[in-house]
């Protein structure tokens, strides 16, 4: 069997597929407010799975007391392979890797770059070798699907030496569910050349993807640039970074873990969650709705960034839990982009609360396609796990 897991910076998500890659369960453990709600899918059910602790980060150590209880995976039955998705800022994370001392060497030396991704996978690792020490660990990159893009949409404005010195590009992250995306439409013959991705979660980021290549995407070196998100900044003007830092009497560390943690939409509004911001707007709060329009405007500029660079756009697609579930969210993207023909359908969009496929949400005669698509992660994980061991075994 193998397992997938997927640490996100509010989010665990775990599956199991057999050795064919056919689905056998999925546990999705998500932050609500203080408490943790895991749901587990399996035998064509959808089960809530009561939790006996309280921090996200000890998931990985009670996952076989769950899958057993609920019979996902049988006594005779053992993990042979674990996929690990890996956030991680360098050119040597373009690459999935079999980890080793040496891949984890190589996690530590670029923590401090993506503190909420890096320490999350590294600790995820800790609790996985600890409850499967048979498995072979698979870490499978997040960026890899960005290696199409062009020489251009690498660089930042810096010496080119330097760049290459200090290994300073712009990986983009995200590339998992934007691969899983793209594939999910080829297998339905639905990918037409120029596609924008919005995959909207906790951590956010817009793609451009021509014939089934990214060739740009809003997050760079780390998964801190680009859009507004829960509790990361996004995009930041260096000098704007430098007069925090002196006001606020910080160091490094503490500037960083003030972007990535206590920025975005908790640093604007006091929340990091959309639905209580939603919530709120609605009962008046200007905080809140400030905070949903700088949000929205982010969002409107990396799409606007991603149609030119494609030179057109022939299918918005949202993937990602906020852009599944959030038909408010969609609606206040898509009001802008009536003028290049995309047209949501008022009904099609509000019923799309939790799609269990692709689900199209644009009006038929008069728009583009906009089609809502589940993140699948996990499926693009497992393949490529099973694909690197199957590699070094032969
Ligand atoms: N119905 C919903 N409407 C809007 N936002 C939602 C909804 N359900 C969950 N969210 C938000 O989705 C985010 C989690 O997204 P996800 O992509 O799963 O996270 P992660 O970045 O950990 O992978 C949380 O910030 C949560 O507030
Ligand atoms: C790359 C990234 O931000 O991932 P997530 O959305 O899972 O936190
Ligand atoms: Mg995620």
């Amino acid at each position: 069997m193998i397992l997938v897991a997927n640490p996100g910076s509010s989010s665990r998500k775990y599956a199991l597929y057999d050795d064919t890659l056919q689905l056998r369960a999925e546990l999705h453990i998500e932050t609500v407010g203080e408490r943790l709600a895991a749901t587990l899918h399996h035998h064509q059910t959808t089960t809530n799975v009561p939790l006996e602790y309280s921090d996200l980060a000890e998931s990985a150590s009670h996952l076989t007391t769950i899958f057993r209880y609920h019979h996902s995976i049988e006594e005779n039955e053992t993990i042979a392979t674990i996929g690990l998705r890996i956030v991680a800022p360098s050119s040597y994370f373009m690459s999935d890797h079999i980890i080793n001392d040496e891949v984890v060497a190589k996690l530590q030396e670029v923590r401090e770059h993506a503190p909420l991704h890096v320490d999350a996978s590294l600790e995820e690792l800790r609790r996985l070798r600890e409850a499967y020490p048979e498995a072979t660990v698979v870490g499978v990159s997040d960026s890899a699907f960005h290696a199409t893009k062009p020489n251009y949409a690498w660089n930042y404005g810096i010496a080119i030496h330097d760049a290459d010195q200090f290994d300073i590009k712009r990986f983009g992250y995200h590339g998992l569910s934007v691969a899983a995306a793209i594939d999910a439409l080829w297998d339905r013959g639905k990918l037409p050349p120029k596609v924008v991705v919005c995959h909207l979660g906790s951590g956010s980021s817009v793609t451009g993807v021509f014939h089934g290549r990214s060739i740009d995407t809003s997050m760079g070196y780390s998964p801190l640039e680009g859009v507004i998100m829960a509790s990361r900044s996004g995009s930041i003007d260096f000098g704007a970074v430098k007069a925090l830092k002196k006001n606020l009497q910080m160091n490094d560390d503490k500037i960083e873990e003030y972007l990535n943690r206590q920025a975005g939409l908790l640093g604007l509004s006091g929340s990091n969650d959309i639905r209580e911001l939603i919530s709120r707007e609605a009962d008046g709060n200007h905080m809140a709705h400030l905070a949903l329009d700088t949000l929205i405007h982010s969002l409107h500029k990396a799409i606007g960034s991603m149609i030119v660079a494609l030179n057109g756009c022939d299918l918005l697609v949202f993937t990602g839990t906020v852009g599944e579930r959030s038909a408010v969210i969609r609606k206040r993207i898509v009001a802008h982009l009536e003028f290049i023909d995309f047209i949501l359908d008022g009904d099609l969009n509000d019923a799309c609360t939790s799609p269990e496929k692709l689900t199209s949400v644009s009006q038929a005669a008069k728009s583009r396609p906009i089609i809502v698509i589940p993140a699948n992660e996990s499926l693009e994980i497992a393949k490529h796990a099973q694909t690197l061991t199957r590699t070094v075994t032969l």
